[in-house]
C-alpha cells in the first residue's frame, strides 16, 4: 500500500513543481533576486518561524508517545536556534535593524499561514497538525535541493541555500515523514481525509508565502 506521505506528495506534485519553478526561487539560485525582495522574505520568515516553533510545541504536547514529544519539542528548539543564526546574519547584511523587525507587521499571507498552523496544531488532533507541518519541511528540502543544483557561485544567498539543501535538515525531514507514516497507519479514513486537506492547505500557503515576498505584499490600508 502506498504510504500517506507518498500519496500526499504525488497528489500535490504540480503544486510543488510550480513552487520550485517560481521566479523568486530561480532568481535566488542565480543570485540576482532583488535585495528588497529577500529583505521582505527574511523579515516575514522570522515572524513565521516563531509561529512555526509554537505549532511544533503544540504538536509535541499532543504526541502519542514520549518519542513524539521529544522529536517535536526538539524540532521547536532547532527551529528557533538555526533560524536565529541564519536571520541574524542576513538581517545584518540586508540592513534590517532590531527596530525595523519589531515594527514590521506580519504580511497578509504570513499572518494567514501562521494563524492556520497554530490553530490547526492547537485545535485539531495530533495527526492533522503533523500533516499541516510536513509541507514546510519537505517542500523546503526539495526546493532547497533544486536551488542548490542550479545555484551560481558567489551567490549572496548561499547560507540560506546551504541550510535547506544540507544533510542535517534532510535527516530531520526524513524523521518527520517516517513519524507521519507510522501515525497514519493507525488512523481512520476520516482522519486521513483531514490530513490530506491539511497537507494541501500548507503546500498552497508555501507557494503563497514566496509569492507574497515576490510582490512585496503589504496591507491595503
Ligand atoms: C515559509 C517557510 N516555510 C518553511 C520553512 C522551512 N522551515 C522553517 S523551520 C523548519 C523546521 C526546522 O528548522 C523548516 C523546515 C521556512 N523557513 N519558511
Amino acid at each position: 500500500m502506498t504510504s500517506f506521505t507518498q500519496t500526499a506528495w504525488q497528489a500535490n506534485l504540480p503544486l510543488f513543481e510550480t513552487t520550485r519553478d517560481m521566479p523568486f526561487n530561480r532568481e535566488l539560485a542565480e543570485g540576482v533576486l532583488p535585495p528588497e525582495k529577500f529583505r521582505h522574505y527574511i523579515i516575514q520568515d522570522a515572524h513565521y518561524l516563531e509561529g512555526f516553533a509554537r505549532s511544533l510545541a503544540f504538536v509535541a504536547a499532543k504526541g502519542w508517545d514520549a518519542d513524539h514529544i521529544v522529536q517535536f519539542a526538539k524540532a521547536a528548539e532547532v527551529t528557533i536556534i538555526v533560524e536565529r543564526e541564519l536571520h541574524a546574519d542576513y538581517f545584518e547584511r540586508f540592513g534590517v535593524s532590531p527596530q525595523d523587525f519589531a515594527s514590521a507587521e506580519l504580511s497578509q499571507v504570513c499572518n494567514h499561514y501562521v494563524s492556520y498552523l497554530q490553530a490547526t496544531c492547537a485545535q485539531a488532533p495530533f495527526e492533522v497538525g503533523l500533516a499541516a507541518l510536513l509541507p514546510c519541511f519537505w517542500i523546503y528540502r526539495e526546493v532547497g535541493r533544486a536551488i542548490h543544483e542550479s545555484a551560481a557561485t558567489n551567490n549572496s544567498y548561499s547560507a540560506w541555500i546551504e541550510t535547506y539543501a544540507g544533510e542535517d535538515f534532510s535527516e530531520a525531514v526524513d524523521a518527520v515523514i517516517a513519524t507521519l507514516d507510522s501515525v497514519a497507519a493507525r488512523c481512520s479514513a476520516r482522519s486521513i481525509e483531514r490530513m490530506h486537506l491539511a497537507y494541501r492547505r500548507s503546500a498552497q500557503l508555501e507557494w503563497m508565502f514566496w509569492d507574497s515576498a515576490d510582490r512585496l505584499e503589504s496591507w491595503p490600508l
